[in-house]
């Protein structure tokens, strides 16, 4: 591991919680946490969809004002009613979306970061402040280039390097890596380790991935329902100790088996689509591909290259600038009617955004998909509550949908538990096609196998399925075939049992 020189005035902090209480009206979200995060370690903290990470690290960070308990740095109490408070005691956060200007060179985001950039900015002087700083940090990223050009593991890399620009010493990391491909998160995960070791750096790192957690942590913290129920040194635990502390005796579904099916006719057929993204420019050029029943095609590829927009394009969301889409041979357009009318079914990127109403209930939100057909619809087009909610109810149990009650506003379930609600409306009619991005981003791994398994069953059932996935291991797992997305059009397409994760990440890589 690499040493780092720290000539930095400021050293690794130390983190405590003490009796950490957070209560939402009738729900405790996090009760009586106390966690110590020893300087210069890299701390994990698990626990599945729902048990209160995030509403413990916003308390740490000022986002929330904790219904009890404190925060102590270095071992004295820190007041902190805000973020600015939080990075004042040298504590900053590296959120899961980046959060970096993209038509801005990482110079630039750096300077405009800090709290009181100079009003007139002398470059020449600017950037040789951070050249300096650069070759004292084991992070490297081209300065002069605007971000929209870097790679995710770039704009990770930089995310961080703003925090540390920033004198802060402790961060928070919320799934660091679930946008960067397997290699890259080894590389920033081993030097964040390797800045701990130093004595530079403190990490509180919020993760699902037990690989990452036994290779890079020192100490885990482990949630459940919102209470602390284990944790300790990283090496005296074994990933079974660390799971049956976040789910106890809940069972794993097993993954469901794959049907074998031949000669199926194409359901689902993409033709020469072109679509520009929000800036006019050209993001998706030409796609063509065609899904047959019974089958999944999994879309892989380094984000940015397309995928997003072609979901989109695929969702409604977005116009084509050419091309045509067929189901079953019959011309498709993704309106509402016709996605009914088709059984056409998805989960786009960043469902509470694209795929929900935030302000409306969990059950309201379940029910969209069928509010206007009976029982949901009474005589006259009225809603009928009663049966909404019961078929709220169910989906709620089946997909374990962690809520108070179907009546919450679905923006106040954890990240994770918006994203089952929104799969078991989506998945819980009939299917012929089903069109699926990043489906398990951000899922504890008992959701992961529940939700890749829902998908299997789909297409087991004879629906067509398109998966677009930045997870390597997800497209093997689930797909039939696999095709490479790079420069907004697919290069290349193969059977899984043709497929290498070489070959595959050579098209990636747009060779
Ligand atoms: N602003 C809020 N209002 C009401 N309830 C909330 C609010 N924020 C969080 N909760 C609830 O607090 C509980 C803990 O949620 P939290 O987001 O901390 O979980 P998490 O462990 O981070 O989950 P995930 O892995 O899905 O992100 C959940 O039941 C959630 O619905």
């Amino acid at each position: 591991m690499s040493a780092v020189p720290a000539p930095h005035p400021r050293r690794a902090v130390e983190l405590q919680t003490i009796g950490m209480t957070k209560i939402f009206g009738s729900l405790i979200a996090l009760e009586d946490v106390s966690i110590h995060v020893r300087p210069g370690t890299l701390h994990a903290l698990l626990g599945e969809n729902g048990a209160g990470k995030s509403t413990l690290v916003k308390c740490i960070m000022g986002f929330y004002q904790p219904t009890r308990g404190e925060v102590l740095v270095d071992g004295k109490e820190a007041v902190i009613a805000s973020p600015r408070d939080a990075h004042a005691h040298g504590i900053g956060m590296v959120y899961q979306h980046f959060t970096l200007v993209p038509s801005l060179t990482a110079a630039e985001n750096l300077v405009i970061s800090r709290a009181h950039p100079p009003a007139v900015i002398d470059w020449k002087k600017e950037i040789a402040g951070l050249e300096e700083f650069l070759s004292r940090m084991p992070f490297k990223v081209p300065l002069t280039v605007p971000v929209s050009g870097l790679s995710a593991g770039e704009k990770q890399k930089l995310e961080i390097l703003k925090q540390l620009y920033l004198d802060q010493r402790l961060l928070i990391l919320d799934e660091p890596t679930s946008v960067l491909t397997p290699g890259e998160a080894d590389e920033v995960l081993g030097l964040l380790r390797g800045m701990t070791e130093a004595g530079d750096l403190t990490i509180l790192m919020i993760s699902h991935k037990f690989r990452e957690v036994t290779a890079y942590a020192d100490d885990v913290t482990v949630l459940r329902r919102g209470r602390m129920v284990g944790g300790g040194r990283v090496g005296e635990l074994s990933v079974d100790d660390m799971s049956h502390m976040m789910i106890g005796d809940t069972k794993i579904r097993e993954r469901a088996a794959r049907k074998e099916f031949s000669g199926e006719p194409v359901v689902l057929e993409l033709a020469g689509i072109f679509s520009d993204d929000d800036t006019g420019l050209p993001a998706v050029k030409g796609v063509n591909l065609k899904i047959h029943a019974g089958e999944i095609v999994g879309i892989a590829g380094v984000s940015g290259n397309g995928q997003s927009t072609l979901i989109e394009v695929l969702s409604g969301q977005r116009e084509m600038s050419d091309g045509r889409l067929f189901i079953h041979g019959k011309p498709f357009e993704p309106t509402r009617q016709k996605m009914a009318e088709f059984k056409v079914f998805g989960l786009p990127e960043e469902p509470l955004k694209n795929a929900a109403v935030r302000r409306m209930s969990v059950a309201e939100n379940i029910a969209f998909r069928s509010f206007d057909k009976p029982p949901i619809a009474g005589r006259f087009g009225f809603m009928s509550p009663k049966p909404m909610r019961q078929k709220a109810r169910e989906l709620i149990a089946q997909y374990r949908v962690k809520t108070p009650s179907p009546e919450e506003p679905i923006e106040n379930l954890s990240g994770g538990n918006v994203q089952r609600a929104i799969l078991a409306r989506e998945l819980s009619g009939e299917v012929e096609v089903l069109v699926v991005a990043n489906p398990c981003f951000g899922l504890d791994f008992a959701s992961v196998s529940e939700i890749r398994s829902q998908i299997m069953d789909q297409r087991n059932r004879g629906a067509a399925v398109l998966l677009v996935s930045e997870d390597l291991d997800e497209i093997l797992e689930l797909s039939d075939r696999v095709a490479v997305m790079s420069g907004g059009a697919i290069h290349y397409v193969v059977p899984i049992a043709e497929a290498d994760r070489n070959s595959i990440g050579k098209a990636m890589a747009g060779h």
